[in-house]
């Protein structure tokens, strides 16, 4: 369930946030992209803003997202529009995940051990600890005072997706709904609700990350776009012997082609080769599932052709795409210009659909397959 009920008062804009485009899309199109393209999801839900529906539907049905069901109007606040989502769905048990769409961060690996911890917990809750040192503050004379200053080590902060069988999630729900005094105090979270109104159902805690981070103020946009242009894993060192058995184009001559051929040749991977220029289109259809793409001609057109006929193959591997900016042609300094913003705008872009974009600017082959892996460029 993605939860995109709210107006977004304090980032202030005259549109709700989650509709605000960073890294290349609507917020709550990476977010939405993230679960339709997770293996252990089923069906996607999203709750929208009143009056803003018709816009979701029109990114859902442009991305293709498969997954999404339903796109149904969210509640006056957070929880009610938890509560519509629980109403919306049938009385067969299953697993519901309560996302945040405004959390267009979320990794992948988070989803995994959210589902994996469901089959063992009935309520599973995604934190991490402060970094900060965190004060009660209690009012005082012109102003607050320090009341109290928590144990640190066990304080956590609270992310999404909170996770729960149905039956529990709504159980609590409906209790909660049926006390005259929750309004007053209402939960700040889902899981809030099952510790107040079951308390005997243990809320098992899966870590987060600070990637995580939820759309709230005008700066988190700022950061979250940034953020959405650098790949997850940019510092993680990658292991070659993962190219075994994986499917490579490789579209020009660029001097370093043939070396890099048979470097991933030497690590297991099918390297198939293509002139400058061939149709993209038919070569990658020939070759069924393709891992990764490497565009060493980008003159023909600054490598969009390559890029746009390489995207859905790249979708459904979660591969990478490599373009070379140093391509010989007779404009060549414009054309590397073109070809590194090219690379950096479709980075950002094709973020959430797990596929990795890299620039190299000539160079060697070694450097070129780090590149491919992620590891520089
Ligand atoms: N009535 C609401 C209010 C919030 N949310 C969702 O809950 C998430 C976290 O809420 P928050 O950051 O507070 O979003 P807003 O309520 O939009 O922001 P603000 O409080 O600044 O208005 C967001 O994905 C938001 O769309 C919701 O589904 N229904
Ligand atoms: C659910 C939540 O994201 C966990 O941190 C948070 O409590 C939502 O708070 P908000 O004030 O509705 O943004």
């Amino acid at each position: 369930m993605v939860l995109a009920g709210g107006v977004g008062r304090r980032v202030g804009m005259n549109t709700p946030k989650q509709l605000v485009e960073i890294g290349g899309r609507p917020i709550i199109e990476h977010t939405i992209a993230l679960f339709d393209a997770a293996p252990e999801i089923d069906e996607v839900i999203v709750l929208m803003t009143p009056g803003h529906t018709a816009e979701v539907e029109a990114i859902v049905a442009r991305g293709g997202y498969g997954k999404v069901s339903r796109v149904l109007e969210g509640g006056a606040s957070r929880l009610e529009t938890t509560w519509r989502a629980l109403q919306a769905l049938g009385d067969e048990e299953c697993d519901v995940l309560l996302h945040d769409a405004v959390r267009p961060l979320l990794e992948p690996r988070i989803i995994t051990e959210c589902v994996r911890a469901l089959s063992a917990h009935r309520a599973v809750e995604v934190a991490i600890p402060s970094s900060d040192t965190v004060l009660v503050a209690v009012p005082a004379e012109g102003g607050e005072v320090v009341g109290d200053v928590p144990d640190r080590t066990r304080l956590r902060r609270a992310q999404t997706p909170q996770c729960f069988r149905l039956s529990v999630i709504r159980q609590a729900f409906e209790r909660a709904m049926a006390d005259p005094g929750f309004a007053d105090r209402p939960a700040t979270d889902d899981a809030g609700v099952v510790l107040r109104y079951l308390p005997e159902v243990p809320v098992f805690l899966v870590a987060g990350s600070e990637r995580n981070m939820k759309v709230t103020h005008p700066i988190d946009l700022a950061i979250a776009d940034r953020l959405l242009r650098l790949p997850a894993e940019a510092a993680g060192a990658r292991d070659r012997s993962v190219l075994a058995g994986r499917t490579v184009a490789i579209f020009g001559a660029a001097p370093w082609g043939s070396e890099l051929a048979e470097l991933l040749s030497s690590y297991g991977a099918a390297v198939h080769r293509f002139a400058a220029g061939a149709p993209a289109e038919e070569a990658l259809a020939g070759l069924g599932r393709v891992d990764h793409v490497v565009e060493t001609a980008p003159g023909d057109l600054v490598g969009s052709a390559v890029a746009r006929a390489a995207h859905p193959y790249l979708r459904k591997s979660g591969g990478s795409l490599l373009l070379d900016a140093a391509a010989e042609h007779d404009l060549a300094a414009a054309t590397g210009a073109a070809v590194a913003a090219l690379a950096e705008a479709l980075a950002g872009e094709w973020a959430a659909d797990g596929i990795e974009v890299a620039c190299v600017n000539g160079g060697t082959a070694e450097a070129a397959l780090d590149a491919l892996l992620g590891q520089k460029g």
